[in-house]
């Protein structure tokens, strides 16, 4: 039969939600709650990130891969926020340009993950840990079960780190007049529809609904197909909006989000974050070329965290400095031979003292004992303030320097 309606396609990476409340009861009680942040914070985003888009400043996206609820108290955002502050802090000397600085964090709860279940060193396969908005990570069948309940955790805690952010002044107060660069945002990737559904607000200033979750939300590469849920989301709020693009994304399903997320919405509405890993060097021209002059509609910014991570002796996933600092490089090379600049650098950090990340390949060998990370490996403050230093480099157009240790020490705060 032709003209056949296409069933919607179902989203990508939900938990199945299990538990004595259900699902419905809990959207019904996060509709009731008031914003996270407010449209004006939003909209203060946006006006930093069309500078961006116009060349006049580059973006910083930082913090943890799986942020804990426990974090969400003014003890532990202030370091994170610190370290957010001293990445852009090294972006604007060498650079000469203002940071819009945006935390992963106040929100990012949320895991898509690449298997269903994991099996323990004893043998026994548990669900997979998918964020505290989800489940917990203790290695038993109850913390694994993923339980609605804790979607209203995840509002309380995003609410309490963005109050403790708030009260350190680090965040642009909730009502009022938009301020000026150099204030700090939050986002998180946008994967828990029903949360985020619940979550969308009016925008009394550009009509329609914004997501009050927080400032910026990211689609994920798990979940940016172009005729998605994922996708249909941001395409309805009028935040700022990032999408993730790997090394398998054609030109016509790129230009497609592109169209359907820039169409009639300012510069910098878009932030396309590039995590391609070594494929980088074929797949970034290959993409751009297919793109165009459409390319031009997004702001480009490097995720070298994402393509590059690896499994060490041990089967801990690490990632290698100079594998970040090759894919930056080779992102902005691509970019800038597209004629177009690279718009900003998007990490996994934390301020704790914690080696996640390595040198070396030699340094595959080593068990990491100084290692709390619950997804991801991040980079600590010291490895972050060097990429950081990395991709102002590229912004320049610097060539990298002969040895890598001298660009790998940088100063801490
Ligand atoms: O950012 C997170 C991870 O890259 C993602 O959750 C996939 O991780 P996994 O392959 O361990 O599931
Ligand atoms: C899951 C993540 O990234 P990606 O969607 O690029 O794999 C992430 O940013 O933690
Ligand atoms: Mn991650």
């Amino acid at each position: 039969m032709t003209g056949a309606t296409k069933a919607p396609r179902p989203p990508a990476q939900q938990p199945r939600w299990a538990g004595g409340v259900p699902l419905a009861d809990v959207v019904g009680e996060l509709a009731t709650r008031p914003p996270l942040v407010s449209a004006e914070s939003c909209y203060a985003l946006q006006r930093e990130l069309s500078l961006a888009a116009a060349g006049g400043a580059v973006v910083v996206q930082a913090g943890d891969c799986a942020e804990p609820f426990a974090d969400a108290d003014r003890e532990r955002m202030t370091p994170k926020v610190e370290l957010l502050g001293a990445i852009a802090d090294v972006v604007e000397s060498v650079v000469g340009l203002p940071a819009v600085r945006v935390g992963r964090f106040a929100g990012q709860y949320a895991k898509p993950r690449s298997r269903e279940t994991e099996r323990l060193p004893d043998g026994r396969t548990l669900p997979v840990y998918r964020g505290d908005a989800v489940n917990g990570t203790a290695p038993t069948p109850e913390a694994r079960t993923p339980d609605p309940t804790r979607l209203l955790a995840a509002y309380d805690h995003a609410a309490l780190a963005l109050d403790a952010l708030r009260l350190a002044e680090f965040l642009p107060v909730f009502e009022g007049p938009a301020p000026s660069l150099c204030l700090t945002y939050a986002s998180h990737e946008a994967l828990l529809l029903d949360y985020e559904d619940a979550l969308v607000r009016d925008d009394d200033r550009r009509g329609g609904g914004y997501g009050s979750s927080g400032h910026l939300l990211w689609i994920g590469e798990r979940t940016r197909q172009v005729d998605g849920p994922h996708i249909a989301f941001a395409e309805r709020v009028t935040n700022p909006v990032g999408v993730k693009v790997g090394p398998d994304a054609s030109g016509a399903e790129v230009g497609a989000l592109i169209t359907r997320l820039t169409e009639g919405r300012p510069r910098g509405r878009l932030s396309l974050i590039v995590r391609m890993g070594p494929r980088i060097v074929d797949e970034l021209p290959r993409l751009l070329g297919e793109l165009g002059d459409l390319a031009a509609r997004a702001l480009w910014i490097s995720d070298p965290m994402h393509g590059n991570t690896r499994r060490n002796h041990h089967g801990q996933k690490t990632r290698l400095l100079p594998d970040i600092e090759r894919e930056i490089r080779a992102c902005g090379a691509a970019l800038r031979a597209h004629g177009l600049p690279l718009g900003g650098v998007h990490l996994e950090t934390t301020p704790e003292p914690v080696v996640e990340c390595v040198e070396t390949e030699a340094d595959l060998a080593t068990r990491l004992d100084r290692y709390t990370s619950t997804c991801d490996p991040r980079l600590n403050a010291e490895q972050a303030l060097a990429v950081a230093r990395v991709a102002a480099e590229v912004r320049l157009d610097r060539p990298p320097v002969p040895t890598p240790e001298s660009h790998r020490r940088a100063d801490l705060p």
